[in-house]
């Protein structure tokens, strides 16, 4: 059964040709019609299936699209054509601290994020001192995120996301922000979220995580698919990739 269908999906965004300072200059460059934009495809014709109990991996080059396509997963950017459809409940750790307060404490935030996840408040009354044990952040709850370092923010963040036992995972890059002890630790986590039943689409630059973690990959290539398949497969594939080839192959996109 398939838990997440992405099908044709292409994502266009609107790229300016020129720079504009301020918003006084574009909405009279707007106004007058002169304002230029190049269209560009972060994703073209992307097809995908994720069956109940995966755990998919993708890899790709820095703007392959990737995290577009988990954003697109997760509901966050409608695609400009093609649809995703994703059945059951969805626990997104896409960009580090969306659905956070940088301004609001540690112990705020986690009532915060935890009412953006749909969760009620005796929910995560009951399960407070499990997100705070998991994130090991005791002793900075009261502190105010925006002293946090990004590896905090990203603790606090899975504690939260992972307490409810999602059907999906989403996360994109955040385990990497984490230190290796952290990362071990959410691994684990998500190993014991797996043997629930929940599935995971997640993006990393480390092969080595994805070559633990997954059973499938895409590999994404300026916006397309390349190769998808078992993991051994397309990682092998992927790591084979001659690093002139692909400096040729990105100068001549760009041409
Ligand atoms: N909101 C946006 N507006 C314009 N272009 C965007 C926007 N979001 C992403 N892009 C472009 O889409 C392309 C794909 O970006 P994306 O972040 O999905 O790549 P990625 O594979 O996740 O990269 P990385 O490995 O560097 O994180 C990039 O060229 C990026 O500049």
């Amino acid at each position: 059964m398939n838990i997440i269908e992405v099908r044709d999906v292409s994502m266009r965004f609107n790229m300016a040709k020129e720079r504009v300072d301020n918003l006084k200059e574009f909405f009279i460059k707007k106004a007058k019609g002169t304002l230029k934009f190049e269209e560009f495809y972060a994703l073209k014709n992307v097809s995908l299936t994720v069956e109940r109990g995966d755990v998919y991996g993708l890899v790709g080059l820095n703007g392959s699209g990737k995290s577009t396509l988990l954003k697109v997963v997760a509901g966050v950017l409608k695609p400009t054509t093609g649809t995703a459809v994703v059945r059951g409940v969805i626990a997104p750790l896409i960009e580090l601290g969306a659905g956070f307060d940088m301004d609001l404490t540690a112990r705020e935030n986690i009532y915060l994020n935890g009412a953006v996840l749909g969760l009620e408040t005796a929910f995560i009354d009951s399960k407070f001192d499990e997100i705070v044990e998991f994130s090991e952040l005791r002793e900075f709850l009261d502190v105010p995120l925006k002293n946090y370092s990004s590896g905090m923010v990203a603790r606090i963040a899975f504690a939260i996301a992972t307490v409810t036992k999602p059907d999906v995972l989403i996360a994109d890059e955040i385990l990497s922000v984490g230190d290796f002890l952290f990362q071990k630790k959410c691994e684990q986590r998500m190993k014991e979220l797996m043997s629930g039943g929940t599935t995971v689409l997640i993006v990393s630059h480390s092969i080595e995580q994805i070559e633990r973690l997954c059973n499938k990959v895409a590999w994404l290539d300026h916006g397309r698919i390349k190769m998808d398949g078992p993991v051994e497969q397309v990682c092998e594939a992927y790591k084979e990739l001659d690093p002139d080839a692909a400096a040729e192959q990105e100068a001549r996109g760009k041409k």
